[in-house]
């Protein structure tokens, strides 16, 4: 199991699709165009945030749970950082601290669950870092309507407030093995020698630990 973390923007879902054609594993894409509460929190974070929160939260399980039932499998977005949007919105005064410390404990009953499962962790996980100027042409550039800085100005402070908590997060990241790609000076999108460099990065990082 290869899982895909890194900021808002940073090519998460386009490494994993890539990755997925490459391996010839399922894909397991985050919950973003069915997700019913994603455009509301954008609108009005204080009302929504809770129920953004568990949505997500549920939705990563389910992934989770089904990726455990096959040998093989790439998520897109890990659980583990579930929690630095919460404390974010803890921050920000979108959460009350109640609902912080449900929460928490819900979180924490979760990944006892997974603890009991065959596959407790994944196998690598992949960061993609990029600056904070290339997350906000990234973001302009795919256009959801709801995440536009142009159209809601105060997005800007919250995007750099994002991408600030993910280098803290993957230094502290110990769940399992890991690497970083480089997402400003690797164009796999467009470019098919960035994306073999970073495809065999990757194969190497799977040799080593034994499985390939
Ligand atoms: N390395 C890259 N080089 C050029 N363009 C990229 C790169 N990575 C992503 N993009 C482009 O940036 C946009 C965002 O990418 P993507 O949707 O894969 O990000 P994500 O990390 O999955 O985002 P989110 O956290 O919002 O789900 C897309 O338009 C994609 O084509
Ligand atoms: N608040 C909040 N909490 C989460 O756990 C979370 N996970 C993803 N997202 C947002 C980021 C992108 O806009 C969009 C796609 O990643 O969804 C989240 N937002």
């Amino acid at each position: 199991m290869i899982v895909l973390a890194g900021t808002i923007g940073a090519g998460k879902s386009s490494l994993a699709k890539a990755l997925g054609e490459y391996l010839g594993t399922e894909v397991f894409y985050e919950s973003v165009d069915n997700n019913p509460v994603l455009d509301l929190y954008y609108k009005d974070p204080k009302k929504y945030a809770f129920l953004l929160q568990i949505y997500f939260l549920n939705k990563r399980f389910e992934s989770i749970k089904a990726a455990y039932r096959q040998d093989n499998n790439i998520l897109d977005r890990s659980i583990f950082e579930d929690e630095l949007f919460l404390t974010l919105n803890y921050k920000n005064g979108n959460v009350t601290k109640i609902e912080l410390e449900i929460y928490k404990e819900l979180l924490s009953n979760m990944m006892e669950e997974l603890e009991g499962m065959p596959k407790k962790r994944p196998d690598l996980l992949v960061y993609i870092d990029v600056s904070f100027e290339t997350m906000l042409s990234r973001i302009k550039q795919r256009g959801r309507d709801f995440e536009q800085v142009d159209d809601q100005p105060d997005l800007e402070a919250y995007y750099r407030q994002v991408h600030e908590e993910y280098p803290g997060w993957y230094e502290n990241y110990s769940a399992s093995p890991k690497i970083s790609i480089n997402g400003d000076e690797t164009d796999f999108v467009n470019n098919p020698k960035d994306l073999a460099k970073v495809l065999t990065k990757i194969d190497n990082e799977l040799s080593k630990l034994g499985l390939t």
